[in-house]
């Protein structure tokens, strides 16, 4: 995909960081407070990417609890996740080497997450991301959540430039809905915690290395 990129928006988990482990920590310990046997992190996974409130309304569908209990240990959670969002986390290979070159090649670069913001730039500085990204917008910053497009068109407006010049990537298929609803271009990565074989991306991006080429920066030079 010759995109010829203008800008360039990503998620955040699945996508540039592997949260998981974090997130399963944070979570374990609300479940454990209130009683609940916690999730492995492979169920943790499947649960990733709709925000915190759909983290809690789906572990306690998992635990066959009821959910009116969801908004206080969603809060709770939200409380310890932003204690220690980056002990376990991970940036994916390339993923800080490949942002960093955007940026040096004048592209600019957003973060548009389901994440808290304040907890999103907690995790892009301990792992060396924020010093090339340009515009970060989460699930709290008064645009909705994606799927909805709105988090994202704002990002991109963050940025100074347009849905058309821009190409958003995302690991899951909430980020594919968002771009199709925002008419944005979007390529998929498959080390994330999306089923990358059910989506239709524009573009499967199988590492970083390939990132400048799949975006016609490599001819640039
Ligand atoms: O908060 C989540 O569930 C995941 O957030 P993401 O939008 O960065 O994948
Ligand atoms: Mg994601």
């Amino acid at each position: 995909m010759n995109a010829g990129a203008r800008a360039v928006v990503f998620d955040l988990d699945g996508t540039l960081v592997d949260s998981v482990a974090d997130v399963a920590a944070a979570l374990a310990t609300v479940l454990r407070e209130a009683g609940i046997h916690p999730l492995s992190e492979a169920e943790v996974r499947g649960l990733m990417g709709h925000g915190a409130p759909g983290l809690l309304r789906g572990a306690l569908r998992l635990r066959c609890c009821d959910s009116t209990e969801a908004a206080w240990m969603t809060r709770r959670f939200l409380d310890r996740y932003a204690a220690a969002p980056a002990v376990r986390s991970t940036a994916y290979p390339g993923a800080v080497e490949a942002v960093a070159a955007l940026a040096a090649a004048g592209i600019p670069v957003g973060i548009c997450t389901n994440k808290t913001a304040w907890t999103a730039r907690a995790v892009l500085r301990a792992l060396g991301f924020a010093p090339h990204v340009g515009a970060v917008v989460g699930g709290d910053s008064g645009h909705g959540m994606k799927p909805d497009p709105a988090p994202l068109l704002a990002c991109i407006a963050d940025l100074g430039a347009t849905p058309e010049d821009t190409v958003y990537l995302g690991d899951h298929h909430v980020d594919i809905a968002t771009a199709r609803a925002a008419g944005v271009r979007v390529l998929a990565v498959p080390f994330g915690y999306g089923d990358v074989a059910m989506l239709e991306p524009d573009g499967i991006l199988a590492d970083y290395t390939a990132l400048p080429g799949m975006l016609g920066l490599a001819e640039a030079g």
